[in-house]
């Protein structure tokens, strides 16, 4: 849908203000609402329905697929359509989904108590970014609303010298995480990648709406990296500079001190500013109790390309779940779930801190049944973030308080796990439990397991064990644990005894067996007589109620009781209320401490299930370097994600010294992509703190790392245009450095084969002597690898391929040195293709090689490749010969027409400019001079010719080869039929 669309029912509908002067009191009310939520689509409480009226009504019930109906009162007949509240959460979910903002507008008085109109007021508004209702929120993940916020003009960053443009924030609202960070329009894009926000509120410099339009960064794109992502403004107020410190005031202490330049502090005080209006402007958000300020440099950068290139969270190829975090993914709870996903997103760039959670991985790899504790310990944990997040918002209920007491109640356990021995016995850990666990990391992570012994004491005895979801009803607050309100049970438990006892007393009294007491809601107690036995009813029965076949009466007594009872009761559940909003209270003053033991926790799942996946995949763990000339080591490395799917994955070497550039050549499906972002992800686990897939490993610490995969291997992505696989190149050739490991696959397929094999020609000499990144780079562009000759740090690995009863099997082994150039033409051979035309492929590719050549180019004079292309094939097509010396059958139908043409061919290659007509088309003997009307020129029909002329085969694939050699062996033996 379309903002215009939204435009519409957003704001006050047109059908009620055009009616305002007639309105009555209550859609006036609604009118009013939707004034001041003008960016939100208002439901508004009548009763037990969230309800919506003219345009607004006709959006609900469309996108809801509620029943639209009619409405008629003083203002006239409208529109209306509602919601029901105890089951909003799916119709909400799908209002999100259709892209609105949903202000709920609740009744905020009884409305039995109400005189007149019920007051109403917005408590919340729902946007993509801000929800914190459990059943609308992925568990285990992270919802960031984030603003971004422009610089003013003419301040400095008194840091660097440089000039930070914007200021970027984002608050997690359930969980009252926050984070800032500010850098060029380049960083802050790739900083939004990274924390992935549902929705970013931008300021107006940003956009260029506001004053200061002479500073906009107009190229900045907040929905860039996701096109999903609701990007829109807000009250340019809140994104003044004095109207940002007030709002910080009250989450920390001196904020003109606490941010690097205004752009900060600005983007910092817009969206908190924004996550108070949706949590219904209530003033400050007790649980944002850390407001983090953060530097990029700080983490391992990678942008949106490379998260999506390397699958990191999301696989548009293959399955949702093909991804490297779904690999690591071994967490227990959702609070380890979501730091896992935090540290994949950020991995660590200090080569101490990554060792440290190296030491505690293999610690926990190692004590198995710690691990196991660990796991069975955080199984039973909740979501304490955000149950502390509801808490502290005042939104907690009492299951609510009970599931922090039981993920309190893990802690104790989790600490006597961690300083356990393995089997019971010390020997086995080869340590005292006063020295376990035995790596620092671990026992530091011990200490900060805060027990919060009060808050949990509390929790146990204030509230019962299996609560009620309601709050005001009672039956929440245990017994023992307020003697007024067990003075006011006991009260209402006696009285009902008394009345439960009154039946028996009564027919004793009266000599009446079929006396019977009873309760109705309208009536309250009463005792019945049926009409048989009147006439014994005695003087102090008063009559309540006749029915058909008896009277109802109560005694003055009962009515006594009675009222006790009941107002006893009332008492008990107002009492039970208060008693535990005040024990709701109390929890909430320890919000620090229970998010700080919420982190412990999570670290502590993350931790296990990174070890729980060394284990059960084999992943070792690697060296890592510090020295910032060393480069990359890996034996038998394997990519994590394919490795799970094929079932003999053959693991590989790497050994890349720093800055060097490896050029990979191959056929395609031979696994030069898979190689690369297996020694990539090596990269980014190590540095996430993770054993890595390999046998061994050395790495250093990169601190940025970028990808471009070429286009046709994006294609999924929807992305695919050679526009944007320059620009991605441009940003690696503009930022990459000595400190940044570089993958290019196949850059300059998305233009025609000359233009790309110059582009990536230069590319690859300018990352090689300019940059000095450790660059991986794949190509089908076979002279790339003479570049091996002509630079230092530059050498050749390929990937080969076998061939076994007629069919070409991938090796999947990287080796050193340059592979063939002609894959497609081999490959079409090995199918059966007609001599004739495999031939002429062959010349055609030597002649458009032998053109690129002729190109002056004074630096390529030396070219190490044979012009030759079958000098030049060092891999496939001398494997194959050989084979096929033994087994040519195989390869060659037997009645293959062109065999004189192959025969011919190999032993003068030349023969192809000169070809007879006899071999490629049969017994004509005729020449082109001799016969002009002949369509054929060089053996072949022009039409073709032509056709294989325009193949470009480089951005072909065996499949797309297979099918234009065969519609062209079609034609040829049409032509010859
Ligand atoms: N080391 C390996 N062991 C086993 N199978 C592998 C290995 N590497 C790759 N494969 C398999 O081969 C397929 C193709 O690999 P990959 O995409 O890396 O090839 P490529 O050479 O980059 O191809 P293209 O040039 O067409 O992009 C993979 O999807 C995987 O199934």
């Amino acid at each position: 849908m379309s903002t215009a669309d939204r435009e519409t029912v957003t704001g006050v509908p047109p059908g009620i203000a055009a009616a305002r002067e007639e309105l009555t009191p209550m859609l006036s009310q609604y009118a009013d609402l939707c004034a001041a939520h003008a960016d939100a689509l208002v439901l508004f409480q009548v009763g037990d329905f969230y309800e919506a009226f003219c345009e607004a009504a006709e959006t609900v019930a469309r996108t809801c697929e509620v029943t639209l109906t009619e409405r008629s009162d003083s203002t006239g007949d409208y529109p209306m359509a509602g919601i029901p509240i105890d089951n909003a959460a799916p119709y909400l979910e799908t209002l999100l989904d259709a892209g609105y903002r949903v202000a709920l507008g609740d009744q905020v008085e009884d409305a039995e108590a109400a005189s007149g109109l019920v007051d109403r007021a917005v408590t919340e508004v729902i946007t993509p970014g801000t929800v914190v209702e459990d059943d609308l929120l992925e568990s285990g993940t992270t919802n960031y609303v984030a603003a971004v916020a422009a610089e003013p003009a003419g301040s400095t960053d008194a840091d660097s010298g440089s000039s930070p443009t914007l200021g970027l924030a984002a608050v997690d609202v359930a969980t009252g995480e926050c984070l800032v960070t500010a850098g060029d329009p380049g960083t802050v894009a790739e900083e939004l990648d990274r924390i992935a926000p549902a929705e970013v509120v931008v300021g107006p410099e940003v956009t260029g709406d506001g004053e200061d339009r002479e500073t906009a960064a107009t190229d900045f794109d907040p929905a860039a990296g996701d096109p999903d992502r609701t990007v829109h403004g807000h009250d340019p107020a809140v994104f003044e500079r004095r109207a940002a410190l007030d709002r910080l005031e009250p989450y920390l202490s001196a904020p003109e001190r606490r941010f690097d330049g205004d752009a900060e502090l600005r983007a910092a005080g817009a969206v908190l500013a924004y996550a108070e209006y949706t949590q219904g402007d209530d003033g400050p958000l007790a649980y944002v109790s850390r407001v983090r300020r953060y530097d990029p440099r700080d983490r391992l950068r990678l942008d949106a390309a490379a998260q999506r290139s390397l699958e990191l969270f999301e696989n548009r190829g293959l399955g949702a779940s093909d991804t490297l975090f779904d690999v690591l993914d071994s967490t227990n709870c959702a609070l380890g779930r979501r730091c896992l996903e935090r540290w994949l997103r950020r991995p660590l760039v200090d080569a101490d801190a990554i060792a440290s959670r190296h030491d505690a991985v293999g610690e926990l790899a190692d004590r198995t049944l710690v691990r196991e504790g660990i796991a069975d310990a955080l199984a039973a944990a909740y979501d304490l973030e955000r149950l502390v997040g509801r808490v502290s918002r005042g939104r907690a209920d009492a299951r609510d308080l009970r599931s922090l007491y039981a993920t309190l109640a893990v802690v104790p356990e989790l600490k006597t796990t961690l300083a356990e021995g393995d089997e019971g016995g010390e020997a086995a850990e080869g340590g005292t439990p006063a020295d376990l666990p035995r790596t620092d990391h671990l026992r530091a992570l011990r200490d900060r397991l805060d027990e919060l012994a009060a808050v949990r004491d509390l929790i146990d005895a204030a509230i019962v064990a299996d609560p009620p979801q309601e709050i005001t009803e009672g039956g929440v607050i245990s017994a023992g644990f307020d003697d007024d309100l067990d003075d006011l049970r006991t009260t209402e438990r006696e009285g009902r005894e008394w009345v439960a006892d009154l039946e028996a007393r009564e027919r004793e009294r009266t000599g009446i067996d079929s006396l019977s007491v009873g309760h109705n809601q309208v009536h309250g107690y009463y005792i019945e007589v049926t009409d048989a036995n009147l006439d014994r009813v005695p003087d102090d029965y008063r009559r309540r109620q006749t029915l058909k076949n008896s009277e109802r009466y109560y005694t003055p007594a009962l009515k006594e009781r009675e009222e006790e009872i009941v107002g006893a009761a009332e008492r008990a559940d107002a009492l039970e209320y208060e008693r535990f909003v005040e024990v709701r209270d109390r929890v909430a003053e320890e919000t620090e401490r229970i998010q700080a033991l919420a982190d412990a926790l999570a670290e502590l799942d993350a931790l296990a299930s990174l070890a729980a996946v060394a284990v059960e995949r084999d992943y070792v763990r690697p060296e890592i370097v510090a020295d910032p000339d060393a480069g990359i080591e890996i034996e038998g490395g394997r990519h994590p994600v394919v490795e799970r799917t094929e079932d003999a994955f053959v693991p590989n070497d790497a050994d890349l010294p720093r800055g060097s550039i490896a050029v990979i050549t191959g056929p395609n499906m031979s696994g030069k992509s898979t190689y690369m972002r297996a020694v990539a992800l090596a990269v980014v686990l190590a540095q996430v703190g993770s054993f890595v897939p390999a046998q061994a490993a050395r790495l250093p610490v990169f601190s940025r790392l970028f990808t471009r995969v070429g286009a046709s291997d994006d294609i999924a992505g929807g992305q695919s245009t050679f526009m944007r696989e320059m620009s991605e190149l441009t940003e690696i050739l503009h930022d990459a450095g000595p400190d940044s490991l570089v993958l290019l696959d196949e850059v300059g397929r998305g233009t025609a084969t000359t233009d790309g094999r110059a582009i990536a020609r230069a590319a690859a000499e300018f990352v090689h002597d300019e940059l000095g990144a450790t660059t991986l780079f794949a190509t089908h562009y076979h002279d790339l690898t003479d570049l091996a000759d002509e630079r230092e740090r530059a050498f050749n690995l390929h990937f080969t391929a076998t061939r076994e009863d007629g069919e070409v099997t991938f090796l999947h082994r990287v080796v050193p040195g340059a592979s063939s150039s002609s894959y497609g033409v081999e490959v079409a051979e090995l199918a059966g293709v007609p001599s004739a035309v495999v031939d002429r492929s062959r010349d055609l590719v030597a002649e458009a090689e032998a053109g690129a050549d002729a190109t002056p180019d004074p630096e390529r004079t030396d070219r190490g490749v044979d012009p030759d292309p079958d000098a030049g094939d060092a891999s496939l097509r001398e494997f194959l010969a050989e084979e096929e010396a033994d087994d040519r059958p195989a390869i060659e139908p037997a009645d293959d027409p062109a065999d004189g043409a192959e025969a011919r061919s190999d032993a003068d290659p030349s023969s192809a400019a000169d070809p007879s007509p006899a071999a490629d088309s049969g017994p004509a003997d005729t020449s082109p001079a001799a016969d002009p009307t002949d369509d054929t020129e060089g053996g072949l029909p022009r039409s073709v010719e032509s056709e294989l002329r325009d193949l470009d085969l480089a951005r072909t694939t065996p499949i797309e080869a297979l099918n234009a050699l065969h519609d062209l062996q079609t034609r040829l033996e049409n032509d010859d039929g």
